[in-house]
C-alpha cells in the first residue's frame, strides 16, 4: 500500500482554500494557566457536580480515528484543572468505511471502552461524548458521511455517557484551525499570560491542512472583512487569521489516467495504488529527470497561488507545528520521535534536496520521503510564503498532552466559545 501524504494531494489536487481573519482583543479577566498541573478555565457543569469531571471528544481524521478523555479538577469554583488526557487511536478513518457505515459503529464501540476505563462510573451519566469529523468525511458524499455519523451516533446513544445535542458533526476547516491554536495556546501557558504574544499553528493532515495565527494589526487592515473568524472565551474575544485547505477530489478527466509518473520518485520505483475506486500504476519517470528541482515544479503546481499569504508570515518568528509536520520530520531523521524538536524551515528544503538528490539510497526503505518533504518544503515557503528562517516547533505533546483541536473542542463543548 503506498504511504504518502503528498501523493494523495497530487490525486486530489488543488486545495479548496478558505481563509479568514480575525482580531484579537487583550483579555480581560482572562485568567488561565495549563499543562498537567496547569489550571484550566472554568467551565460550565451542574452545580452539584462533584471537584472531578470529564470530557470525551473523538476526532474522526481522515487517516484515524482517536479518542481523548480529559479528566477535569474543580480547583475553586472559577479554575478547573486539566489533570490528564487518555488518549487511543485506531486506523484506518471512518471514511474507508463509507460502503459499510456499521463498522465505523463498531470502531467508536471498540475506543469508547476506554472511555469507560477512564472515567470512574459514577461519572458516565453526566460525562458528555462528542466527535468531529475533519477532512475524510468533508470529501465524500453527503449521504455516505452522514449515514457514518448516524452509526456513531447510535453507539453514543447506546454507551453510558451523555450525548449533547449536536453531539456528532463534520466540522469546517475554520474550525479546525481555531480549536488547535486554542489547545496549543492554552497548553503553552500563552492565553493566561493576557498579553498578544501566542503562538501561530500549523496542522497538516491527510487530507486538509491549516494556519491559524494572531494577525497584527496591518493584516487585519488589508485583509477582507470574510476572512475574519471570532471566538469568545470567558471574557475575551478573540480575532485570528485562520486558513484551511482541503484538498478537493478533482473532477476533470485527469483522475481517469491509470499512469502516474513523478520526478519525485526514483527511477526504478513501480507500485500499484488504490484511490477513489480506480487502481493506479505509481512509478519514477523511467527515462526522465528526476530529483529535488523537478520535484519542486512538480509541487508548485498544487501549491502555487492557491493559498493567500499574509506579507507578515515572512517576519514571523516561530510557529507550532504537528502531525504531518512532526511525522516527516522524524521520517527524514530532523527529529526525535519521542522528543520532538525545533527545525527552521529551511531544514525541510536542505533535507529535501539531499534525500531527492539520492532516490535511489532510499528506494527499498522510504520510496516516498522525497516527494513528502518537497512537498512541505513548497507548502512552507510559496504556499504561505514563510521565511527560510522561520522555527517550527515540532511536538506531538504538550504537557504530555495531545497537540489537537480535540481539547479546544472539548473548551467549545464546555464554554460554548461561538466561532464566527
Ligand atoms: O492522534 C493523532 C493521530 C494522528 N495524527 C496525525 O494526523 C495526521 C493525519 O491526519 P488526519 O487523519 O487527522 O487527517 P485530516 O482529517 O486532519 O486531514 C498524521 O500526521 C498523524 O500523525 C494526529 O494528529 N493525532
Ligand atoms: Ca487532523
Amino acid at each position: 500500500m503506498v504511504k504518502s501524504r503528498s501523493l494523495h494531494l497530487l490525486f486530489t489536487g488543488w486545495c479548496h482554500c478558505r481563509y479568514s481573519l480575525s482580531v484579537f482583543n487583550v483579555g480581560i479577566g482572562l485568567d488561565l494557566s495549563v499543562g498537567v498541573e496547569g489550571v484550566l478555565p472554568s467551565l460550565a457543569r451542574p452545580a452539584n457536580a462533584s471537584r472531578i469531571f470529564h470530557g470525551i471528544v473523538f476526532d474522526a481524521g481522515s487517516t484515524g480515528t482517536r479518542i481523548h478523555v480529559y479528566t477535569f479538577i474543580q480547583k475553586d469554583p472559577e479554575l478547573p484543572l486539566l489533570e490528564k488526557e487518555t488518549f487511543q487511536s485506531v486506523k484506518p478513518g471512518l471514511s474507508a468505511y463509507a460502503d459499510t457505515p456499521e463498522t465505523a459503529g463498531e470502531t467508536v464501540r471498540q475506543l469508547l471502552r476506554v472511555a469507560k476505563k477512564a472515567v470512574p462510573h459514577v461519572e458516565w451519566e453526566r460525562t458528555p461524548v462528542v466527535l468531529r469529523a475533519t477532512a475524510g468525511l468533508r470529501l465524500l458524499p453527503p449521504k455516505k458521511a452522514q449515514a457514518l455519523l448516524d452509526e456513531v451516533e447510535v453507539a453514543f446513544e447506546e454507551s453510558p455517557f451523555f450525548v449533547p445535542d449536536n453531539s456528532v458533526h463534520i466540522m469546517n476547516g475554520t474550525d479546525e484551525g481555531i480549536l488547535a491554536w486554542v489547545t496549543v495556546n492554552f497548553l503553552t501557558g500563552q492565553l493566561q499570560a493576557k498579553t498578544k504574544k501566542t503562538v501561530g499553528t500549523l496542522d497538516l493532515g491527510g487530507a486538509s491542512t491549516q494556519i491559524t495565527f494572531l494577525p497584527k494589526f496591518k493584516t487585519i487592515e488589508s485583509a477582507p472583512p470574510d476572512h475574519i473568524a471570532r471566538f469568545d472565551l470567558l471574557s475575551t474575544t478573540y480575532e485570528l487569521y485562520t486558513h484551511s485547505c482541503t484538498d478537493t477530489h478533482q473532477t476533470d478527466s485527469s483522475l481517469e489516467r491509470k499512469v502516474f509518473e513523478s520526478s519525485c520518485l526514483s527511477r526504478k520505483f513501480r507500485e500499484d495504488w488504490s484511490f477513489g475506486g480506480l487502481t493506479y500504476k505509481i512509478s519514477g519517470i523511467p527515462d526522465g529527470s528526476t530529483g529535488f528541482t523537478e520535484c519542486y515544479k512538480e509541487m508548485l503546481k498544487v501549491v502555487k497561488g492557491v493559498i493567500h499569504q499574509p506579507p507578515e508570515l515572512q517576519d514571523s518568528n516561530t510557529f507550532y507545528a504537528f502531525s504531518y509536520y512532526f511525522d516527516i520530520a522524524v521520517e527524514a531523521g530532523l527529529i526525535d520521535e519521542r522528543r520532538g524538536g525545533m527545525v527552521k524551515v529551511q531544514d525541510y528544503s536542505i533535507r529535501a534536496k539531499e534525500v531527492c538528490n539520492k532516490l535511489s539510497m532510499y528506494l527499498a526503505t522510504k520510496p516516498f520521503l522525497c516527494m513528502d518533504i518537497t512537498y512541505i518544503t513548497c507548502l512552507l515557503k510559496d504556499g504561505f510564503g514563510f521565511k527560510d528562517e522561520t522555527i517550527l516547533k515540532l511536538t506531538q505533546k504538550v504537557n504530555n498532552v495531545e497537540t489537537s483541536w480535540a481539547l479546544g473542542a472539548i473548551f467549545d463543548y464546555f464554554q460554548n466559545i461561538k466561532i464566527h
